[in-house]
């Protein structure tokens, strides 16, 4: 895999808490356009590994490089690159539709005419036009979602962080949503997700498991299904949840 496909190059990435070690020497690509899933149970070093490549958290050892840059000597660089949708959205709800956006790609350093040019494309995207002049505060569950994705992508970043995307808004409104972030990978976007929901996993195209720093599955999810001799990736997702505790409860660290 050449440097132009992958968004996300891992190499040993560690880091340790003390004595704990939160992340074990990760190794992971993630190529342009995918819609990569980061699942494993509470504790397994999921926040860490992003934090890590958002440049928030220095790694204890091992290299990493987001979008071509590498997150310990360019971590400036890579937040510029990239976008971060957290559950609670972050939204302003005084503002409307549209100057949320224009706040966002300003903050991303979009300014101008450029701006305005990069906001109609990602409307038309991300299907926001009949929106554009409601207050963000009275939209609805669902549209709130999608304002929050637009606004983590109106810079146009390379890498976008999903946490739980699709929590708590209905069936209808969740098939939309990922209609939407196929959409935006389809249009050069990566998109990685760290879920515990199983259908939101299931419809990652690729998944990494974590379990107690370790990355112990990797490929599609019928991949991992496979790997695992489990039925479906919920399986897989008990099965190491009980494997923690059990390790956890014989006193390993
Ligand atoms: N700043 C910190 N100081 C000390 N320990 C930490 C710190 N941040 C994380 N840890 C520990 O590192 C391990 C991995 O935590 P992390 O938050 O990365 O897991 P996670 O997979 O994101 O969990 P969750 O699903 O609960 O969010 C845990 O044991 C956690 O307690």
């Amino acid at each position: 895999m050449g440097p132009t496909t992958s968004v996300v190059r891992t190499q040993a990435l560690h880091k340790q808490f003390g004595s704990l070690v939160a992340v074990h020497s990760l190794d992971l690509e993630i190529r342009r356009g995918e819609v990569f899933g980061l699942l494993g149970p509470n504790g397994s070093g999921k926040t860490t590994t992003i934090r890590m490549l958002c440049g928030l958290v220095l790694p204890t050892s091992g290299t990493a490089e987001v979008a071509g840059f590498d997150i310990t000597t360019d971590a400036e660089k890579v937040r510029r690159r990239i976008g971060y949708m957290s559950q609670r959205y972050g939204l302003y709800d005084e503002l409307t539709v549209a100057e949320n956006l224009r706040f966002y790609a300003s903050v991303y350093g979009l300014v101008g005419k450029a701006r305005d040019v990069r906001l109609a494309e990602h409307v038309e995207l991300l299907g926001l036009g009949e929106r554009l002049r409601q207050r963000a505060g009275t939209l609805s569950g669902g549209w709130k979602q999608r304002l929050a994705l637009a606004c983590a992508t109106a810079h146009h970043p390379d890498l976008v962080f999903l946490d739980e995307p699709t929590a708590g808004v209905d069936p209808a409104a969740r098939r939309t949503f990922w209609q939407t972030i196929y959409d935006l990978a389809q249009a050069g976007t990566t998109v990685l997700v760290t879920t515990h929901y199983m259908d939101e996993a299931e419809r990652c195209q690729r998944l990494a498991f974590l379990s107690r720093g370790h990355l112990i599955g990797l490929g599609t999810p019928a991949e991992v299904v496979q790997q695992f001799g489990a039925k479906t990736v919920e399986d897989v997702f008990v099965m190491l949840q009980q494997r923690d505790e059990q390790a956890a409860h014989g006193g390993v660290s």
